[in-house]
């Protein structure tokens, strides 16, 4: 097949602008490998039950010039008998043809599916922030299913249609060569018309499927945020927006539609005009006795047998194409690296001087020397154990490269059993600074120990297994409200989730209609934001983690409720090495130190009464919080 041009409707993996649309189709054999022999027996039962409609014409032949001219009752019934069979036997063989595929075909999508779902839970989170949702949506739905629909058909009568149109031109030209070049020669224009509607269609094509995607994540996104949209009047210019987009969509289907329609057109033409011609040719030749009447029956047969494989070309084209265009899709999203040992190696120079400025601080004294109320709770020697930041940097990949990192330089030690509250201002860092704990980004300079082992070390099972994180947002699945929370530990049980409940001031799920096990999330009971904030909370606790990363976590409770869980918390957290980011000072008195991320380091770190006294940036952080809080106080 012909090379293709790909404009980029949206955001998401970097495809290169031409690509062999075979090449692209061929990237599907590990898939199609384990059906490849009902696969190809189903072709083999294709071509063989194509071929045998091209038999028809040549008994039709036979009946003609022999028992009809010699008024042969018999011989006439013997042929029909022979010419049911004929027919018989092609529809049982395409039927076969269809249970061979359907069902391992079905399996082909799913395993698709499953492989994609899987790679997506493995990319990054910066990927994900870079891809709209419904583009991921459409490439596991609507790309796979034109995937599935070409295994089935196109990919079959391609080669069927191929090897019919050969044999049928084989017997043309055997029965009387002059007629069969005025059929022959039309297949030279159709050839060079196919490969430069090829080009042409890719393009739409991929551009066609795109759209689709930026209109999914629109449609997601309104659906979602419907509260918005509503609470703001805003459905006019939703619909405006949709509109637009839906209506692009048109006009690139209507472009499609118009390519195909040419070729269709030029398709079902060529070939009508040569056998008109050819019709014309036979029957003057016929009467002149060149030709018998058989002859021209059985030739102007086969050459109407032809007709389907041939005017069926454009679409199975047009098909084979989408279905390129759907499988560079899904591959742009496969292969897509998940964050690797790449992203270690690139961070091991600068995770290098992030020691030196470690070691170099250290010999210096140190800024962080206070002591505090800090508990002396280790499970390793001081200095190695805790969660421990060394000259940490991290950069977001899509930030204008003039723009300096978001944390650069960031020393920070939470030494065992204590809380260390994160403080600072607005855009900060703070939320990027947790999320590089549990990995949710990684850090592209420096390095972060848990008891003195590099978070990179660590396999994915083990580091999700020490940190539990839970974050201002909080996403609850549709599934019941102990599920949602079991999901916080693999292996606790209805003693951890009721601990977890309680800890989490989350008791209010008992009084749901149908207690732990009720559906919560999209699909089930609407929660308030403060009870989704503690079903997380208790999500995060569960499983008793050596290490909690909280963002934010009590943001939505009333101040009331807030002090029963930080009293709650306080019992989990004295055995838990925890870093709190917190806006309110309620939040803050929760922890031994606090730490104040200021200019992407840490500016101060110290009990709060001390960084009261000595930060000024502190102070107004905190003086305007504690003014709020005076006036939501009763
Ligand atoms: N996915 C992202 N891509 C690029 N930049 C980002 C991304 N997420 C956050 N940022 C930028 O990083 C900076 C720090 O954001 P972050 O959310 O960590 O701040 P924060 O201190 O938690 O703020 P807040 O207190 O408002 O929650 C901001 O300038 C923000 O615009």
């Amino acid at each position: 097949m012909a090379v293709t041009s790909e404009p980029r409707a949206q955001e998401g993996g970097a495809a290169p602008r031409h690509r062999s649309a075979t090449r692209s189709l061929l990237r599907l054999w590990p898939y199609v490998r384990p059906v490849r022999a009902r696969l190809f027996g189903a072709a083999a039962v294709a071509v063989v039950a194509s071929c045998m409609g091209l038999v028809i014409p040549l008994v039709l032949k036979w009946m003609v010039d022999g028992p009809v001219a010699h008024r042969d009752p018999g011989g006439v019934w013997l042929g029909g008998a022979l010419l049911l069979a004929l027919g018989t036997a092609e529809a049982a063989l395409f039927g076969l043809r269809r249970w061979l595929v359907g069902r391992p075909l079905a399996s082909v999508e799913a395993a698709m599916r499953a492989d994609l779902y899987r790679h997506l839970q493995r990319l990054p989170v910066s990927f994900h922030d870079r891809w709209a949702s419904g583009q991921l949506l459409s490439r596991a739905t609507t790309d796979l299913m034109l995937l599935r629909m070409f295994l089935a058909f196109p990919l079959t009568f391609l080669v069927v249609n191929g090897v019919t149109i050969l044999a049928g031109f084989a017997i043309l030209l055997s029965q009387e060569w002059t007629l069969g070049l005025v059929l022959v020669i039309p297949a030279v224009p159709l050839v060079i018309l196919c490969s430069l509607f090829e080009t042409r269609y890719a393009t739409v094509a991929r551009t066609v499927q795109d759209q689709t995607g930026d209109l999914t994540t629109v449609v997601e996104e309104g659906v979602l945020g419907v509260r918005i949209v509503k609470g703001f009047g805003r459905h006019r210019s939703q619909a405006r927006a949709f509109r637009a987009l839906s209506e692009q969509v048109r006009s690139t289907e209507l472009h499609k539609a118009r390519l195909l329609a040419t070729l269709w057109a030029l398709i079902m033409t060529l070939p009508e005009l040569a056998i008109g011609a050819a019709l014309v040719l036979g029957t003057v030749r016929v009467a002149d006795g060149d030709l018998s009447a058989g002859t021209l029956v059985a030739f102007l047969s086969t050459a109407l047998t032809l007709r389907w494989p041939v005017e069926s070309l454009g679409f199975l084209l047009a098909m084979s194409q989408d279905a390129a265009t759907a499988t560079d899709r899904y591959f742009d999203v496969m292969d897509a690296e998940p964050a690797t040992a790449a992203d270690r190696l690139r961070a091991a120079p600068s995770r290098e001087r992030g020691r030196e400025q470690e070691r170099g601080r250290e010999q210096e004294g140190g800024q962080e020397r206070e002591r505090g109320q800090g508990r002396e709770r280790g499970q390793g020697r001081e200095g190695e154990g805790g969660l421990r930041f060394e000259g940490v940097e991290f950069a977001y990949a899509d930030a204008p490269p003039d723009e300096p990192p978001v944390l650069h330089g960031v020393d920070l030690h939470i030494r065992p059993g204590e809380t260390m509250a994160l403080v600072g201002a607005t855009g900060a860092g703070k939320t990027t600074l947790t999320a590089l704990v549990p990995r949710l980004h990684e850090v592209t300079g420096g390095r972060i120990t848990l008891d003195g082992r590099d978070i990179t070390a660590l396999s994915r099972e083990e580091l999700r297994a020490l940190v539990a994180v839970a974050f201002e947002e909080p996403t609850l699945f549709s599934a019941t409200a102990g599920e949602n929370v079991l999901m916080g530990a693999a292996d606790a049980g209805t003693e951890e989730l009721l601990r977890a409940l309680k800890v989490a001031q989350a008791d209010f799920v008992h009084a749901l209609p149908e207690g732990t096990d009720t559906e919560v999330g999209e699909q089930g009971l609407s929660l308030s934001g403060g009870q989704r904030q503690r079903l997380a909370l208790a999500r995060a606790v569960v499983g008793g983690p050596r290490f909690l990363v909280l963002d934010d976590p009590l943001s939505a409770l009333d101040v009331h409720t807030e002090a029963l869980v930080e009293a709650a918390l306080r019992r989990v957290l004295a055995s838990t090495t925890a870093l709190v980011v917190a806006h309110r000072p309620s939040t803050v008195l929760l922890a031994d130190r606090v730490a104040l991320l200021s200019g992407g380091r840490i500016a101060a770190v110290g009990t709060h009464q001390r960084l009261l006294r000595e930060s000024a940036e502190y102070r107004s952080l905190m003086s305007g919080q504690e003014a709020e809080e005076g006036e939501r106080s009763p």
